[in-house]
Parts: C-alpha cells; structure tokens; sequence
C-alpha cells in the first residue's frame, strides 16, 4: 500500500501543545507495538517540534518510552558547525535526547564538518547500515515514523521548490542550497521518506493556512504535496493553521 498526500488522515486539534501532545502518545504508542527490533525514528526539524520534545522529556511521559529499543535520525539537517544555534540535532539534543536514556549509539545526527556532499554520502552510509541493506525493500521500511514539518513555501525536510533533490530517485540522502536559507542542507530523499511505516506532519500556526490547504490537496506543485509513504501519512494541525476556530 502506498499512500499519497490526498489520502493522508488528517487531525486537527486545539493548539500547537496538543499537537505536541498527540504526537508524544502516538510515538510512545508505536514503540510500545513494535514487537522487535529497533524503532527507527526520523526527527523534524524547525522549531515546531520543541513543543513535542520538550513534552516526551516529561519524567511521566519520559518513563513510558523504553528508549533503549528507540534509534533516533533526522529528516534534514543545516549544513551547521555541531552546536550551532540553527542545528536542529542541537535542538533535539537539548530539548530531549540529553534528558532520556536512549543510547549514544542509536542517536545518528547528521554529519556537518566536510562538504555537503560528502556528508550526505556518510549519512547514507549511516541509514545502510542501521537498515542492513543498501537497497531499500517494498514491505520493510527504514524508518517507523518520518516526523515532517512544513514551510510557507510548501518544502519539507529540505526538499525545497526548484531544488534538483526534488527529482533524486536513487539516493537516500542528498543536498540542498535554497536561496531563501542561510545555509546548504542536508535532507533525506523523496525514496527515503516513502520507505516509512507512518510519516507524521506536524503543523501549527496562521502562516501555515494557505500550504496546509494545498498539501491536503496532494498539490504536487509543492515539495510536500509530493510525499508519499508506503505506509501511512498523518498530517496533525492545529486549529490556527486549519483556518478553523479554536
Ligand atoms: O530544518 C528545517 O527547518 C525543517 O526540517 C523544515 O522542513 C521545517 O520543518 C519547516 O521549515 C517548518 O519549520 P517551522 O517548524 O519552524 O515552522
């Protein structure tokens, strides 16, 4: 099964915390029904996922994760000296991954201290080999859950407008330079995010109203309207960014 973007569930909820808060129970859900085997988790990036982590490194939400069975990866990455301010692991680190006993070992951030390129291709390796196999297989994904945000201008990850990623359909991890960024990314691939078990987006805010509705329509003039997962897609929004009254 291969879902696309006009066949996403969608729910929206009151606020930005309770989209927070719904995908804190739905990551706790799928690792307490994972039966073996790690629970390859892909992490957004921006700042609406602060909310989430800041909620799972909760002590009552914290001890309801056995993160010894979770593996933590990222979805995109600035191409950022490690610890700089606008490095999305820096926040998922601090917010989260410093506070819960997940081991160090199962937290890959991605590599930002050669080119681009490179760093795409030893991210890559790092995806091989916690996947077991450089050839991604129909029916066993890489991931369990991508966690997607979404910008004004429709990307996702990196997957920005115009980018040559966009058209990647080999590579697991590529590259992006988009003029309306301060920095070279490095993003994981359409073919890498369809090879999921669920893709989750979260969305909150106004400014979100116009792409939201497009994504929802599967537009796939957009990057995010492009995605597809061969499990399921779940778009989460809040009531602002639906356009609905709270
Ligand atoms: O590294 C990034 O910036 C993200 O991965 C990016 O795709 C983000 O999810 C959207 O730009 C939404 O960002 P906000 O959550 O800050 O609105």
């Amino acid at each position: 099964m291969t879902t696309d973007m006009r066949h996403a569930a969608v729910e929206v909820l009151k606020d930005s915390e309770a989209v927070a808060m719904e995908m804190a129970k739905l990551l706790i859900a799928t690792v307490k029904e994972k039966r073996e085997g790690k629970v390859r988790i892909a992490l957004s990036g921006g700042s609406t996922p602060k909310q989430l982590f800041a909620i799972l490194a909760r002590p009552e939400m914290a001890q309801q994760v056995d993160w010894s069975r979770v593996e933590i990866f990222y979805g995109d990455e600035r191409h950022v000296p490690e610890g700089h301010a606008d490095s999305n692991h820096a926040s998922a680190r601090t917010l989260l991954l410093s506070k819960v006993s997940i081991p160090a070992d199962q937290i890959h951030p991605m590599p930002t201290d050669t080119t681009a390129k490179e760093d795409a291709a030893r991210y890559q390796s790092v995806l091989e080999k916690a996947y077991g196999s450089t050839t991604l297989e129909a029916g066993r994904p890489l991931f369990d859950i991508v966690m997607l945000g979404l910008g004004t201008d429709g990307h996702t990850a990196s997957l920005f407008p115009g980018e040559p990623v966009l058209e990647e359909k080999k590579a697991w991890v590529s590259v992006a330079a988009p003029s309306t960024a301060p920095h070279e990314r490095l993003t994981l691939t359409y073919p890498a995010i369809a090879s999921s078990a669920l893709v989750v987006f979260l969305v909150t805010g106004e400014n979100k109203v116009p792409m939201l509705a497009r994504l929802r329509q599967g537009d796939g003039s957009i990057p995010s309207g492009r995605i597809v997962s061969e499990g399921k897609i779940l778009i989460l929004a809040d009531s602002a960014a639906a356009g609905e009254p709270s």
